[in-house]
């Protein structure tokens, strides 16, 4: 799946004055890309995810999904889209405390149009909590796992509908270097097998030189694209200069 979004503008209201946190944004992203989005604190890389994910709607401009164009569906219609199609992996964990792991990871499958049960799904869903290394919290709550479990927990249930599109806001914060390492071969795994796009906001040094592009932004504006040439004046990003680049 290819996600677009066409001169998007995204303004919030701070009491009488307005922050323009995303300004005339032209961007995509296409099917199978693992990319990361580089840019100072304030600079609107959250903004944009959400506005990628369809969790936040622009005030000006449109977003497609493949051809479909977002902004015109009803709010239920998007819900069930993002469902479907997007993973979130936010830096707070947002887990139901009253579920288990097993049943954190699984609420993702019960949304929606599929709401499945099969024998198939919880092979994935046990297939999932062992790549992340719970196996032995399956029935553990959120408030019995260390910060790291529960971000664990988070990137199996965001993988769970093995969705087109990954949106990932630091995914291996709180994670120890060996954690960190099993879900990147995790997130590369399903970027070569299911196709799955990623798009990373990550100071990850590992994650970073993984990806094929850093797309960088500056005050709400996309400064740089390497996949479109694409540079406010700014030299464009290339290989080996990214890493101490990208972490501004
Ligand atoms: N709900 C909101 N209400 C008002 N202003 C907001 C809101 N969300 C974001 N902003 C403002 O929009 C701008 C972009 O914020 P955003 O969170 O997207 O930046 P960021 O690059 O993700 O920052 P950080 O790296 O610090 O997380 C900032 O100036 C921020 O203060």
């Amino acid at each position: 799946m290819k996600i677009r979004l066409e001169n998007v503008s995204k303004e919030y209201n701070l009491g009488k004055t307005k922050v323009r946190a995303l300004d005339n944004v032209n961007f995509q992203v296409d099917e199978q890309e693992f990319i990361t989005i580089a840019g100072p604190s304030g600079s609107g890389k959250t903004t944009l995810l959400n506005v990628l994910g369809c969790l936040d709607t622009p005030s000006e401009g449109s977003v497609y999904f493949d051809d479909k164009k977002i902004s015109d569906l009803s709010l239920a219609k998007k819900a069930d889209l993002r469902n479907e199609k997007i993973g979130f992996i936010f830096q707070s964990f947002n887990l139901i405390p009253v579920l288990s792991v097993y049943e954190n990871i699984e609420l993702p499958t019960l949304i929606g149009h599929k709401k499945t049960k099969s024998k198939e799904t919880r092979d994935w869903i046990m297939h999932l909590i062992s790549a992340v290394g719970l196996e032995n919290r399956v029935k553990h709550r959120p408030d019995e796992l260390s910060g790291g479990q529960r971000q664990r927990v988070a990137i199996a249930r965001a993988l769970v509908n093995k969705p087109a599109c990954i949106l990932a806001d630091e995914p291996t914060a709180n994670l120890d270097s060996d954690t960190s390492f099993m879900i990147l071969e995790l997130l590369q795994q399903l970027n070569r097998d299911e196709k799955t796009s990623f798009v990373f906001c990550t100071h990850d040094v590992d994650i970073i030189s993984q990806c094929s592009s850093v797309v960088r932004i500056k005050d709400g504006q996309i400064v740089s694209d390497p996949r479109t040439q694409q540079s406010n004046g700014q030299p464009s990003v290339k290989e080996g200069v990214i890493i101490a680049d990208a972490t501004v």
